[in-house]
């Protein structure tokens, strides 16, 4: 098993004119897991791994690899593996000419090189120039580079961008096998589906701050079960969850005016079994959990809030109804 190597982000401020991209952002990527670094467009994600990498300067803040600034790195290739752009290609170049360039700074032979696009599934197209390559054939070549230097840590930007879902099966097994090998994964996306499977923590911004971060299986302890109701009589509704108090999830005021709501704390058996006893016809009574996707953009801002355990708004919801 070889040593850990953790990411440490801490402070990390960019701002670019009138945009805060990266807002007072710390997290940490462990070893030997799949961080999914989770947002959507323009939430700063690119220009955080940008600081990772040393390429950025953060404003304020630091980012650590093993302990060491990027720039600080001795042999940086062997250390740390990066994809930020799958369109970074000399279109003249065929693949292994590509590889072949990056090679001695990694300090990999053609062996390697072969061995690389054998991995990646481009052996076939080995002889082929970059300038004709699909986004999803670049990306696995961008991953081939990457890996030259067998390094500790491998930091990808929205690697399945372009991929199909072979290819999307290939890479999560590749991650998950390169995670448990004690290496560090930080992994970018800005949909939560593509890689749900193959992450074990996630990280989430929105509008350059950190939403939430936790191992994947707690996002969904965000989301609270809700139960929808539908009655023709809106004021026998209302009277209803009055008297029982029952929080109503917003959007769907109990003020008498509607027909439907949703209802959270409680179960459609308790709900059915009241209404029964008022005498109130319902049209609906339905049970609902909300799934990963909907914590997701919740978080991010992008769906109706979802209720939470949590009793403080994310920054992403504080702006909406
Ligand atoms: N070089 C730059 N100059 C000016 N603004 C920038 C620059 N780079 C990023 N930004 C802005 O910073 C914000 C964060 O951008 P960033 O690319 O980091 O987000 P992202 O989460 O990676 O988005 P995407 O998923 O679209 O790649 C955006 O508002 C973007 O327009």
């Amino acid at each position: 098993m070889t040593p850990g190597t953790p990411i440490t982000v801490r402070g990390l401020t960019r701002r670019f004119g009138q945009v805060l991209a990266v807002d007072d952002l710390s997290f940490d990527v462990a070893p030997g897991r799949v961080t999914g670094f989770l947002g959507p467009n323009g939430a700063g994600k690119t220009t955080t791994l940008r600081m990772i990498l040393g390429l950025a300067r953060p404003d304020a803040g630091t980012a650590t690899i093993g302990g060491r600034a990027y720039v600080d790195i001795p042999q940086p290739t062997r250390e740390v593996g990066a994809v930020l752009e799958a369109s970074s290609f000399h279109p003249g170049r065929t693949a292994i000419q590509h590889l072949l360039l990056f090679a001695p700074a990694a300090g990999a032979t053609r062996a390697r090189c072969d061995e690389l696009l054998a991995l990646v599934g481009l052996t076939d197209a080995a002889e082929r120039r970059v300038g004709g390559f699909s986004l999803g054939m670049r990306q696995r070549l961008g991953l081939a580079t990457a890996l030259l230097g067998d390094p500790q840590v491998l930091i990808l930007d929205e690697p399945t961008n372009g991929l199909d879902p072979g290819g999307i099966a290939w890479l999560r097994s590749f991650l998950r096998g390169f995670a448990a090998d004690g290496r560090t994964v930080l992994v970018s996306s800005h949909v939560l589906s593509e890689v749900q499977q193959s992450v074990d923590d996630v990280v989430v911004l929105a509008h350059g701050r950190m939403v939430h971060a936790s191992p994947l299986s707690e996002l969904a302890a965000l989301a609270t079960p809700a139960v929808h109701v539908t009655s023709p009589d809106a004021s026998g509704l209302a009277r209803l969850v009055a008297t029982h108090g029952w929080a109503v999830a917003p959007g769907a005021p109990a003020d008498g005016s509607r027909t439907s709501v949703a209802l959270l704390g409680t179960t459609t058996g308790v709900v059915g079994a009241a209404a029964h006893a008022a005498n109130l016809e319902l049209h609906e009574l339905r049970g609902e959990t909300p799934g990963l996707e909907d914590v997701f953009l919740s978080l991010v801002g992008e769906a109706p809030p979802l209720q939470r355990h949590a009793a403080e708004p994310t920054t992403a919801q504080e702006g909406r109804a």
